[in-house]
C-alpha cells in the first residue's frame, strides 16, 4: 500500500509537470506554403530543445494581401511587421521570418532568438525544356530570352551577365507564391524565373531547378537561406539559443551589415554573401548596380574572425567596411536609380 501510494505520488508529479511543460507555444507563421513549411521544420526543433508542443498561428501580411510590386510597396518588412506586431502584442510567443525579408532595423523589444543554419543561400534558375541560362539564350537565337522576377537585385545582375556577352534577354517583373511563379514557365508565358534554392528545395521542389545560379553569376540576397526566430520573453529566447547556428548567424550579421550601411546611401539593388574559407575567416562579397545592369559594382572584404562574444561586433565591422569601399567606388552615385 505503501508502495503504492509512493508511486501514485510519482505519477501526479509527472503529470504535473507534463501538463506544465504541455502549454503550447504559440509560433507565428505567413500562410503561403513556403511560410508554413519552414515554421512547421521549426516547430519540430523548438519542440525538441524546450519540451513544448508548438502551435502554429497563421498571420496574414500586407505583402500577401497587397497585388502591388514589391518595389513599390517599400520591400521592406511587408512581409513581417504583421507578425511583429503579433509578437509585440502578446498574441504569439515567436515568429519565424525568411531573414532575407528581415527590415535591418529590429523595433525594441523583439529579441533574435535564433538563426539557424543556412540553407543553400543561392538563386536558382527553373527553365523550359530543363535548360540552363546559356543555353537558353543560345536556344532561342537573338529572340530575347523572357525571365520572370521582381527583384532588382536579379533584374540588374541577369541584365549585367547578358550584356557582357551580347546576349538578349528581358526580365518581366512578376509576384507571387512559388507554384504561381513556376506556373508562367509551364504554361509558356515565360522561358525561366528565378527564384531561391532554399525556398525550392524546403517545398521539396529541388528538382524543378534547372541550373543554380553561382555567386559570379548572381550573388544573393543579404539573409538569403536563413531564418530568424523572433520572440519577446528572454527566457525563452535563451531557450531557443539551441537552434542558433553561429557561423550562419555570424555570415548573416555581416551581409546585413552591409546592406544597412548601403541604404543609408543609395536605393540601388544590393547583394551580400558572406562565406567562410576556413574556420576563423569570413568572407563577404557584395554587389550593388543598377537594375539595367549597365553598371556593376562588385568587392569582396575578407576578415578573421573568432567565433567567439565578439563575433557579432566583428562581423558587422567587416560589413561596414565593404560598404565604405562600395560607397568610396560610387555606389552612392547609384543613388535613386531604383527601376
Ligand atoms: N521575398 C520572398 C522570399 N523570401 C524568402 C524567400 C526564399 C527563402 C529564403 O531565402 O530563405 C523568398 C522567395 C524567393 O526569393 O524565391
Amino acid at each position: 500500500m505503501n508502495h503504492q501510494s509512493a508511486h501514485q505520488h510519482d505519477r501526479d508529479d509527472h503529470l504535473m509537470n507534463g501538463q506544465e511543460s504541455a502549454v503550447p507555444l504559440r509560433l507565428g507563421t505567413r500562410r503561403s506554403a513556403l511560410a508554413m513549411a519552414q515554421s512547421g521544420m521549426v516547430a519540430r526543433e523548438v519542440t525538441r530543445v524546450t519540451g513544448r508542443p508548438v502551435e502554429l498561428v497563421e498571420i496574414t501580411t500586407y505583402g500577401d494581401t497587397s497585388r502591388e510590386a514589391l518595389a513599390q510597396i517599400g520591400g521592406t518588412g511587408v512581409f513581417v511587421s504583421a507578425l511583429r506586431d503579433a509578437l509585440l502584442e502578446g498574441r504569439i510567443d515567436l515568429a519565424v521570418h525568411s531573414l532575407k525579408d528581415l527590415p535591418t532595423a529590429a523595433p525594441e523589444g523583439l529579441l533574435l532568438a535564433a538563426v539557424p543554419e543556412r540553407e543553400d543561400a543561392r538563386d536558382a534558375l527553373v527553365a523550359r525544356d530543363g535548360l540552363a541560362l546559356d543555353e537558353l539564350v543560345e536556344k532561342l537565337a537573338g529572340h530575347p530570352a523572357r525571365i520572370g522576377t521582381g527583384s532588382p537585385r536579379r533584374m540588374a545582375q541577369l541584365n549585367a551577365w547578358a550584356s557582357a556577352r551580347g546576349a538578349a534577354l528581358e526580365t518581366v517583373p512578376i509576384r507571387g507564391n512559388v507554384d504561381t511563379r513556376i506556373g508562367y514557365v509551364a504554361a509558356g508565358e515565360l522561358d525561366a524565373v528565378v527564384l531561391a534554392t532554399a525556398g525550392l528545395n524546403r517545398l521539396g521542389r529541388s528538382t524543378e531547378i534547372t541550373q543554380h545560379l553561382d555567386p559570379e553569376l548572381m550573388v544573393p540576397a543579404p539573409g538569403q537561406g536563413a531564418l530568424a526566430i523572433e520572440c519577446v520573453d528572454a527566457a525563452l529566447a535563451a531557450a531557443l539559443g539551441a537552434l542558433d547556428h553561429a557561423p550562419t548567424r555570424a555570415a548573416v550579421v555581416a551581409e546585413r551589415a552591409l546592406l544597412a550601411a548601403l541604404e543609408a546611401g543609395c536605393s540601388a539593388p544590393v547583394a551580400a554573401l558572406a562565406t567562410w574559407v576556413s574556420p576563423k575567416e569570413l568572407q563577404l562579397e557584395g554587389v550593388v548596380g543598377t537594375v539595367d545592369g549597365a553598371t556593376l559594382l562588385r568587392m569582396t572584404a575578407n576578415g578573421p574572425l573568432v567565433l567567439d562574444e565578439t563575433a557579432e561586433r566583428q562581423a558587422t565591422a567587416l560589413g561596414h567596411a565593404l560598404a565604405a569601399r562600395l560607397l568610396e567606388a560610387g555606389a552612392a552615385n547609384l543613388m535613386g536609380e531604383r527601376a
